[in-house]
């Protein structure tokens, strides 16, 4: 649920002010009746130009402070204030509606960036239409601006929070303030809701990804890095049949059974795991399927070691109602066997005293099952999980409730490869001037060169996204790339025969020193290690 403050006072503890402002107020009421009876002495006195300028001065001090005093009750009376904070969706709803509202006219202050991926709701400086800028201009919105909407005057202003101190240095979060000159608190509902659909429709090509700049962790707004990506139709990700219409109606199903969750008294989130070799689609699933359902991306990687259970905590509760949180590579968190096998294989330093300490683990497995279904997993929202290695997942993450469906992604089928290949190469594309030999029908001919490519490349041994490499290096000959695969199968077979021949090269080293490390006389085992397990893993291999 968007939340924002509401105010009928105002902003600034404006109840105290008002105190102070009538009782001001007062007394320069008070005092003027003492100042025209001492204005009537005066003429009659003769008293000097100084004392009657005095008086002017006095005089024209209090109708000011009147005014004011006039000019705030009505503004605290007849107004609403709202205040929006960054990291809540309506903040980005509101930063839209200004925006398109043209509100930053006369605005005179701009924060210019590059042009690049991350959402910034920059403001078109240029009047003519063809220039074609190659940064951003986005207002402060420091000095108020007042414009109309629907017929009602508004002022807009914004102001940074200053939170706590971090290791990242302080803490601030922007805030944007809407002050409408009504006593209706429809106008500011329909305020709110115009902003959001207009936010909606804005996004509607693009899936909006939210990130984690954890580099620059900010408590008050997890979601520090908005980035969009254009929207990639459902037809766009090759799988085996069935497998992506399943899934999808799944999440579609989900989100409309709120109620039924709710009767069946079950928790309503339901958590989804995709794993698979690399290049195989998860992601690419993901992105797709938000962008059909209309729903954000909260993404989060667990391998960033700035990341412990109470920030994974926050990040999750922040995520909206019907946001798809994602933690890709679900795996990196917690080691597997052989990476606590190889880390301890990792080459010892010569000197003990330049020992580096090993990044503390700071994300716990009960931090992370909290978070999926504990006290953290807020209600109403998708969880994705993806990973190359199931078998390193711990049982407890994968059981029911906690993931309700696994969707096993595999190397590409012979069906895939040829999927591929039309994708790639769409009739449409290469129309009649297609000249392909044997001059058959051109659309027969894309399904024969199709065919042919996809019995050329082994089935179950490279992935979608190896193959689209491929392809892309033929992108304007369907006739050179379905001639070349055999010759691109072979090589990449001796590259990967090489490769792992280099890895195997690479461990049997480690290996080696490790055993001198630790053989008689050889140095010695650092920190007492040779007492422990680690000692007698090395000595046994
Ligand atoms: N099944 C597929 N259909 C269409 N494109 C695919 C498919 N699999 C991979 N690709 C393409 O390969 C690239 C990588 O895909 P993606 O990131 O989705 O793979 P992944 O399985 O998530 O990989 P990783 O496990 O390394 O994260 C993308 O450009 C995507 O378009």
């Amino acid at each position: 649920m968007s939340s924002y403050f509401l105010s009928q006072q105002g902003v600034f503890g404006a109840t105290d002010a008002n105190t102070q402002n009538s009782q001001n107020w007062m007394s320069s009421f008070m005092g003027l009746s003492s100042i025209f009876a001492v204005l009537g002495l005066i003429s009659q006195s003769h008293v000097g130009s100084s004392l009657r300028l005095f008086i002017l001065g006095t005089l024209i001090e209090t109708g000011r402070r009147s005014c004011y005093w006039i000019v705030e009750r009505f503004r605290i009376q007849y107004s609403i204030t709202a205040q929006f904070n960054e990291g809540d969706p309506a903040y980005e709803w509101i930063l839209l509606f200004i925006t398109q509202e043209r509100v930053w006219k006369r605005s005179r202050e701009f924060v210019v960036t590059a042009n690049n991926s991350e959402r910034k709701w920059a403001v078109k400086t240029a009047s003519d239409p063809t220039v074609v800028g190659s940064a951003e201009y986005v207002p402060t919105y420091q000095a108020p601006q007042l414009f109309r909407w629907r017929g009602h005057w508004m002022e807009i202003r914004r102001g940074n929070e200053r939170g706590g101190n971090t290791a990242n240095g302080v803490q601030q979060t922007a805030r944007i303030y809407v002050t409408i000159y009504t006593l209706d608190m429809n106008v500011l509902s329909n305020l709110v809701e115009d902003a959001r659909t207009r936010y909606a429709e804005v996004n509607r090509p693009n899936v909006v990804i939210h990130l984690m700049n954890t580099r620059i962790m900010n408590l008050n707004n997890p979601w520090n890095s908005v980035k969009r990506k254009t929207r990639r139709p459902l037809d766009s990700i090759i799988l085996p049949p069935g497998q992506l219409d399943s899934l999808v109606q799944d999440a579609e199903e989900f989100l409309k059974s709120e109620d039924w969750y709710i009767g069946a008294g079950i928790p309503h989130r339901r958590g989804y795991l995709l794993y698979g070799p690399p290049g195989t689609g998860k992601t690419s699933t993901i992105y797709a399927l938000a962008g059909a359902l209309n729903l954000e991306i909260y993404s989060l990687s667990l391998a960033s070691n700035n990341v412990d259970d109470s920030f994974l905590q926050l990040a999750a509760s922040t995520v909206p109602k019907n946001g798809i949180f994602l933690i890709e590579d679900i795996d990196c968190a917690f080691p597997s066997r052989a990476d606590e096998d190889d880390e301890l294989a990792m080459p010892l330093p010569l000197n003990p005293n330049s020992m580096r300490a090993r990044p503390a683990r700071v994300i716990t497995l009960s931090g992370l099952l909290n978070v999926i279904d504990g006290v953290g997993s807020e209600e109403g929202k998708l969880f994705f999980a993806t990973t190359n290695y199931i078998d390193r997942l711990d049982a407890a993450l994968l059981r029911p409730g906690r993931i309700d469906r696994k969707v096993e992604y595999a190397l590409s089928t012979t069906e895939q490869t040829r999927s591929l290949f039309t994708r790639f190469f769409p009739v449409s594309r290469f129309g009649p001037e297609f000249d392909s030999p044997g001059s058959g029908e051109k659309e027969t001919t894309i399904e024969t060169l199709a065919a042919d490519f996809a019995a050329s490349v082994p089935e179950n041994e490279f992935s979608t996204a190896e193959l689209q490499g491929y392809l892309q290096g033929h992108k304007m000959s369907p006739v050179d790339a379905a001639g070349g695969v055999v010759a691109w199968v072979e090589q990449e077979r001796v590259d990967r025969k090489a490769r792992e021949e280099r890895e195997e090269e690479r461990r049997r080293k480690i290996q080696m020193r490790m055993q001198q490390h630790h053989a008689p006389g050889g140095g010695g085992v650092v920190g007492g290690a040779e007492s422990s397990g680690m000692g007698m893993t090395v000595h046994k291999t």
